[in-house]
């Protein structure tokens, strides 16, 4: 099953509530007898009924999934945490009490369960207590529209994602086939209007940037990336003082966002759990642990607001290709640090950074940041950080961003756009470098190539991208 970030919610809000309802359940079966006998008085006809509900279930036919699905989405479901939580106790308990009464009340069961599943915030644990606690008939309707209910946001998500305004679109291209002949299709930016040579196509804010772990601290904003070039511009953290800001905006979003959690000194002036993960990025100047707190803190204040939007933070990294890595030492440090970092302030985190998920994130981050190029002047000497960071302009790189749309962007030796940071923050634009017409794919450079031979970019892009080049003039060559 897919996780969606409904977990990742994790405000502990409902964690307690799981175990309690697991609890619950064992225990009310275990031992109170009245439940044992009404249990086995009902099992006989349970058992009878169950027969030919099971039939009727299994022949149940994708279309009562679908009708499920639309009897519950027409719902309003609560956004507050309590009413959330008090929605999600009356469904389990709904569902408990109907499916008790036999398996014609299955079908309606299933529904108060895939209700309770929606507004639970760890709903892979929740599914394991199904699994454990309801009959196999109805485990198996709920999972049904669970799994229709990830299809259908999956196939709606390029629908609303990109916005209309950014005047691209995703678009799915066939490439070929993998090693184990199945078909390979990528993901590409299609322009959804004409575009002259020079013109900006989009401009986007990252959903998360970090500044080159040597700049922290320096004349660099720790929200936007800018350079300032007088010290009077800096706003210092007031609390830690460690980082500084450009304007007073930066230092609000970036509290609110994430610095708060992130903090190395506590209100008292003490040292804060986020202490030992800076500096294991300052020693390792490994720019992902540190990116990814900020991204899991983001989420949870994204989400604290409620604007409604259909998908959320984690929803735009979730779909976003990588390069399997495996877990090693470092990592297992990072995970410890990212726990100790948010642990505190944000409960359940715990048992959402798990190891493989930590692996995932990490390699979904390596694989599609860009670098940053946000300095004014080229004064300041900061060794490349040594791997993937896309879009490598002439100007040092003080940092790197994960974008929503750009992430999309495939490379390609004579791209038709070029990547901008005109604002010098880590806001993207996307110009044009010829004349785009709509429908036209959007390709930027991965790396300068200049007059690299085509073995020398082929070998370039694959060191630092694991990525073979299908692009029109790699193509040619061949
Ligand atoms: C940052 S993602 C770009 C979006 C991606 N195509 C997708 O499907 O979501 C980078 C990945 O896209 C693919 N890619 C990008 N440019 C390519 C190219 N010129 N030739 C082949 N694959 C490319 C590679 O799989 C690469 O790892």
């Amino acid at each position: 099953m897919k996780t969606t970030t409904i977990v990742a919610a994790t405000v502990g809000m409902l964690a307690v509530a799981t175990v309690g309802y697991a609890v619950y359940f064992d225990s009310k079966r275990q031992s109170d007898p009245e439940f044992k006998r009404k249990l086995k008085r009902d099992r006989k006809r349970a058992e009878k009924l169950a027969k030919a509900e099971a039939k009727r279930l299994t022949e149940e036919s994708t279309q009562d999934i679908e009708d499920f699905l639309a009897s519950v989405t027409e719902e309003d479901f609560p956004t507050s945490m309590e009413e959330r939580e008090q929605f999600c106790m009356a469904q389990l308990s709904a569902g408990e009490e109907l499916f008790v009464k036999g398996p014609e009340n299955y079908s309606k069961a299933a529904i108060c369960f895939y209700k309770a599943l929606k507004v639970y915030p760890a709903p892979a644990e929740l599914v394991m207590v199904f699994q454990k606690t309801i009959p196999p008939e109805v485990f198996t309707v709920v999972m049904g529209m669970l799994s229709k209910d990830v299809q259908s946001k999956e196939e709606k998500y390029y629908t609303v994602f990109p916005p209309k305004e950014m005047n691209v679109k995703v678009e799915e291209k066939p490439d070929g086939l993998d090693v184990n002949g199945q078909r390979v299709v990528r993901r590409g930016l299609v322009a959804t209007k004409g575009f002259t040579k020079g013109e900006v196509i989009y401009t986007e804010t990252p959903v998360v940037s970090s500044l080159e772990p040597s700049l922290e601290g320096k004349n660099f904003c720790h929200y936007c990336l800018k350079e300032m070039i007088k010290k009077e511009y800096m706003v210092p953290c007031t609390s830690c003082s460690v980082v500084v800001f450009c304007s007073e905006e930066c230092r609000t979003s970036a509290g609110q966002e994430f610095h708060e959690i992130l903090c190395t000194k506590n209100l008292n002036g003490g040292s804060a759990p986020a202490q030992a993960l800076r500096e294991y990025t300052k020693d390792s100047r490994n720019i992902v642990p540190g990116m990814l707190a900020k991204f899991l803190a983001k989420m949870v204040y994204d989400e604290s607001l409620n604007s409604g939007a259909e998908y959320n933070t984690f929803d735009h990294l979730e779909r976003l290709v990588y390069v399997e890595q495996t877990l090693g030492p470092d990592e297992e440090k990072e995970i410890e640090l990212l726990k100790l970092a948010l642990g505190s302030s944000i409960p359940g985190i715990d048992q959402f950074i798990t190891e493989e998920r930590y692996m995932i994130m990490k390699a979904r981050i390596l694989h599609n940041i860009y670098g940053v190029s946000s300095g004014l002047s080229a004064s300041f000497n900061v060794k490349p950080l040594p791997e993937t960071h896309r879009s490598v302009r002439d100007r040092p790189i003080t940092g790197a961003g994960l974008y929503r749309a750009t992430s999309y962007l495939m490379h390609s030796c004579e791209p038709n756009t070029k990547i901008v940071y005109s604002s010098r923050d880590h806001t993207v634009s996307l110009v044009a470098t010829e004349n785009i017409r709509s429908g036209d794919e959007l390709q930027v450079g991965y790396i300068k190539n200049g007059k690299l031979s085509t073995e020398q970019r082929r070998l370039e892009l694959f060191t630092k991208y694991r990525l073979q080049c299908s692009c029109a003039l790699c193509e040619m060559t061949d």
